[in-house]
């Protein structure tokens, strides 16, 4: 079987456009445009191509970009005091942190400082628990972008067998508690996993998010299975490519997304979606 293409790209775009129809009703209505706040502090050249991307949607979606840039040696103190200021304006309703951070700084702190009702990526240690005991409030956008991804497929998730390999704040714990959430059968693997191709072999549903190229070989997929792709590695010669083998694994998958063009922009529409609930339907009481 050739699988079917869950194109990510295309299912952003309407989800940005929607997101922009919102804010233009809100703005009509006389409410602030969604502030968002992304701090990058140094220089790191993957994160400035995403930071880049996050700025091009905000100023599509009508939202109001108030990105902040800091040297690569801004001190932990400093970072902390701009997250007050930030915590405190009006006009931001989300904030953000690029990962990763240079090494002065505890991004744990970080993170926590960050006001819940505020904490956009869904990292703070409150949302991390509002999402595990089924009462989520700002879920991390990377999984939650791939559950409108599935949504699209028109599967029910309930009763499958999922593996989600890879077990990281940002990607594989939160994917684990979205999909426990919907009553799949959820297996997470990540570096201790034993014999990973029989765990992969059995699953209805394979979410990968590990950052090794090819690491999950195409012959491992069940037939029909739909096949997640996490992974963005960039190779010697500039390329994308995820961690999943998609030239063999699109012949046996029911369902698979490309890199790029597949969970990464679902990760960045998402980000707006957060940041739009915040600014006009959350009722945030922390
Ligand atoms: N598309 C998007 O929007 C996003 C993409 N990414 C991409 O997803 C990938 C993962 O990112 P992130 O979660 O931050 O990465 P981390 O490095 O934080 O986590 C990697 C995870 O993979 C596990 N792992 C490492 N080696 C193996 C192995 N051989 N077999 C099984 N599991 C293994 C680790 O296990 P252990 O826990 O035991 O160390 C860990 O849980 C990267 O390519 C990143 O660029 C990330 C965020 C968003
Ligand atoms: N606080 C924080 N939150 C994050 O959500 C976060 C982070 N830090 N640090 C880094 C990772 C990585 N990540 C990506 C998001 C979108 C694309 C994306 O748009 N990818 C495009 C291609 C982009 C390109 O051309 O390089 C695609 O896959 O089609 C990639 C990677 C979010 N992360
Ligand atoms: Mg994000």
């Amino acid at each position: 079987m050739t699988a079917k293409i869950l194109d990510g790209k295309a299912i952003a775009a309407e989800l940005r456009e929607s997101i922009k129809q919102e804010v233009d009703k809100q703005v009509a209505l006389g409410k602030k445009a969604p502030g968002l706040a992304v701090i990058m502090v140094g220089e790191d050249p993957a994160s400035q191509v995403y930071v880049r991307n996050k700025k091009i949607a905000c100023q599509k979606a009508g939202f109001n970009d108030v990105s902040v840039v800091l040297p690569t040696d801004t001190s932990q103190e400093e970072v902390l005091a701009l997250i007050d200021k930030l915590n405190a304006d009006d006009d931001v309703h989300g904030i953000i942190v690029q990962l990763p951070v240079p090494n002065q700084i505890d991004p744990e702190e970080i993170i926590e400082r960050i006001h819940p009702c505020k904490d956009v990526d869904g990292f703070h240690p409150y949302n991390v628990g509002r999402l595990a005991t089924r009462m989520p409030q700002l879920a991390p956008c990377t999984p939650h972008g791939v559950m409108t991804m599935l949504a699209k497929t028109g599967i029910p998730l309930r009763g499958l067998n999922a593996v989600v390999v890879g077990a990281s704040n940002i990607v594989g714990v939160p994917m684990m508690l979205e999909l426990l959430n919907e009553r799949a059968t959820v297996t997470v693997c990540h570096s201790a996993t034993k014999d990973l191709a029989k765990k992969v072999s059995e699953a209805d549903l394979v979410v990968v998010g590990v950052g090794i190229p090819n690491m999950v070989k195409g012959e491992w997929i069940k037939d029909g299975a739909i096949v997640i792709d996490v992974g963005i590695n960039r190779l010697d010669d500039g390329t994308l490519c995820g961690d999943v083998e998609y030239d063999v694994a699109k012949e046996k998958a029911g369902w698979i997304t490309p890199v790029p063009g597949g969970v990464g922009p679902m990760t960045i529409a998402t980000l707006l979606e957060n940041t739009m609930q915040v600014a006009y339907h959350l009722d945030c009481k922390v």
